[in-house]
């Protein structure tokens, strides 16, 4: 399962701590993207997580849990993407709550089932960078180097391009794109309908759409459109 994430050009990032209803589950579900990412950086709880999978489950689409808090680990769900955030000096986000899950969980991991993301944090107002101490205000050859530690040093099979809530320097998502060669590269943040989709999807492998989908629904879907392009 975990090679899956090579296939994939669009995710859904669905956050438990807001609400979507059934039919616009059902859009969402239907709509043809590769994965349905469940994850936020704040109010994620084990109940809200627990019932938003068993929400997704009704479908076929594969639903994968990126781990934000150590709290909601919910059993159940096809990958676990773990976050590592390479850009903040806070060693607690980079792998001090990991060495505390891997101790907390032990022979419990299903370890073919985690797929490592190293984080590069570039929206400074953002939440997850508040939280994770990230320093956001990096420059285009910093930033590349972040990305080469994960793709050539650490191996990492993604490089997340964090944006979240706002449209990113897409020169650089490219730069980041062109300088590593075996991480996936996927891109997140400001992502609003078919133009900033196909911009973004140009410049990297993946692109991750969340807000939007609680905001404006039908533009939302018109993200999935970048699939239809090699
Ligand atoms: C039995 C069983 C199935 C066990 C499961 C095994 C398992 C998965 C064990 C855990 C292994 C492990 C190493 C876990 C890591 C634990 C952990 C808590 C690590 C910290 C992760 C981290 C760095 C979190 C920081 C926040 C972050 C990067 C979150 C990612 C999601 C994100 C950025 C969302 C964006 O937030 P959003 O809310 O959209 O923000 P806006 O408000 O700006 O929109
Ligand atoms: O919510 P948006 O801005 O679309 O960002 C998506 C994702 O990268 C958040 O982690
Ligand atoms: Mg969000």
């Amino acid at each position: 399962m975990a090679d899956s994430i090579q296939s994939w050009r669009h995710v859904f990032k669905l956050d438990p701590d807001k609400e979507l209803d059934d039919k616009a589950l059902d859009a969402v579900c239907m709509s043809g993207t590769d994965a349905i990412m469940v994850g936020g950086s704040s109010g994620i709880t084990y109940e809200n997580t627990v019932d938003l999978l068993s929400r997704v489950r009704r479908y076929e689409v594969p639903c994968v849990l990126e781990v934000s808090d150590l709290e909601a680990v919910v059993p159940g769900f096809d990958l676990y993407m773990i976050p590592m955030v390479l850009n903040t000096k806070d060693r607690d986000w980079i792998l001090g709550q990991h060495q505390r899950a891997i101790e907390q969980f032990g022979y419990m991991i299903p370890w073919d089932s985690l797929v490592t993301e190293g984080y590069i944090v570039l929206n400074g107002d953002s939440t997850v960078a508040k939280l994770t101490g990230a320093d956001a205000s990096l420059s285009a050859s910093s930033a590349v180097s972040y990305a080469q530690i994960a793709d050539k040093l650490m191996h990492l099979p993604i490089v997340y391009v964090e944006y979240s809530g706002t449209f990113g320097d897409m020169e650089l998502v490219q730069k980041i794109h062109r300088s590593t060669e075996r991480s996936r590269v996927l891109y997140g943040g400001g992502i609003v309908d078919k133009s900033t989709a196909l911009q973004a999807a140009a410049v990297c492998d993946t692109i991750v759409v969340g807000n939007i989908i609680y905001r404006d629904l039908a533009k939302a879907l018109e993200t999935v459109a970048v699939k239809l392009k090699v």
